[in-house]
């Protein structure tokens, strides 16, 4: 009998837990959860390889260079260094000046798909971003860059990290295709946005894409929750 009424007791509290349980995924314990989506910045939000070809082209106009219609891989520097060995230095001397991430374009529709997405019901939205290890520039930059473009609240909402498996999401909206890190298991489901560079991979059964700021991030979004 006294077992019974321990075991009873243990599968009330048990049962309370899971209903104040905040998990995500566990489909009717958390009515209120909120959705939690992480952005990536360059290539998702701030147009990294259109102000990589401009300043490129400024700074080396004798040297070939690859069209964005011709970029393939995720590393700009690679795919340069293929060409000759000699840009892939060059390359790199691009992201790594001042004013670089400062003035790259907002990738179209971006902006507004960022501030509606932040004004949602229960959406929590963060920039997650990768700073070079070159950090005379970058890390400050990419601040800037969201106070003029998102607003100074937009501040709050910036992640930088070179591993975001570590960072806890529901979606990952990313142009990176494979984001590997200390994290077998992230949390999050990465969303490949379409760029120049992963235009062209084969269509994947087990990663979704956006294929722009004009395709359906808000079903993409409401699906989740
Ligand atoms: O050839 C390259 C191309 C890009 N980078 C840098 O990688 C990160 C990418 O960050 P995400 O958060 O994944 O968008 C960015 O800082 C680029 O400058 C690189 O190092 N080499
Ligand atoms: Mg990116």
């Amino acid at each position: 009998m006294a077992l019974q009424l321990r075991r009873t007791a243990r599968l009330r509290l048990l049962l309370r837990g899971a209903a104040l349980s905040p998990r995500r995924g566990c489909a009717g314990l958390s009515p209120a959860s909120r959705l939690r989506v992480l952005l990536d910045m360059d290539g998702v939000i701030a147009d990294f390889e259109g102000g990589f070809l401009k300043k490129y082209r400024q700074r080396y106009p004798n040297d070939p260079y690859i069209s964005l219609e011709e970029r393939r891989g995720f590393w700009v520097s690679t795919q340069y260094g293929e060409l000759r060995g000699d840009l892939c230095d060059k390359a790199i001397s691009i992201w790594e000046s001042k004013n670089f991430f400062m003035e790259l374009e907002p990738i179209p529709g971006s902006v507004e798909a960022v501030k509606e997405m932040a004004k949602m019901k229960n959406t929590d939205v963060f920039i997650c971003t990768s700073p070079i290890k070159h950090y005379a520039h970058c890390p400050y930059e990419k601040y800037a860059w969201v106070e003029r473009h998102l607003g100074p609240d937009f501040l709050e909402k910036v992640i930088l990290t070179r591993d975001k498996t570590i960072v806890s999401g529901d979606i990952l909206i990313d142009d990176k295709p494979d984001i590997f890190g200390v994290e077998p298991n992230p949390s999050w489901e990465h969303i490949l946005f379409t760029a120049c560079h992963n235009k062209h991979l084969p269509a994947s059964t087990t990663q979704r894409r956006l294929l722009s700021w004009a395709d359906d991030w808000r079903g993409i979004l409401e699906g989740k929750r």
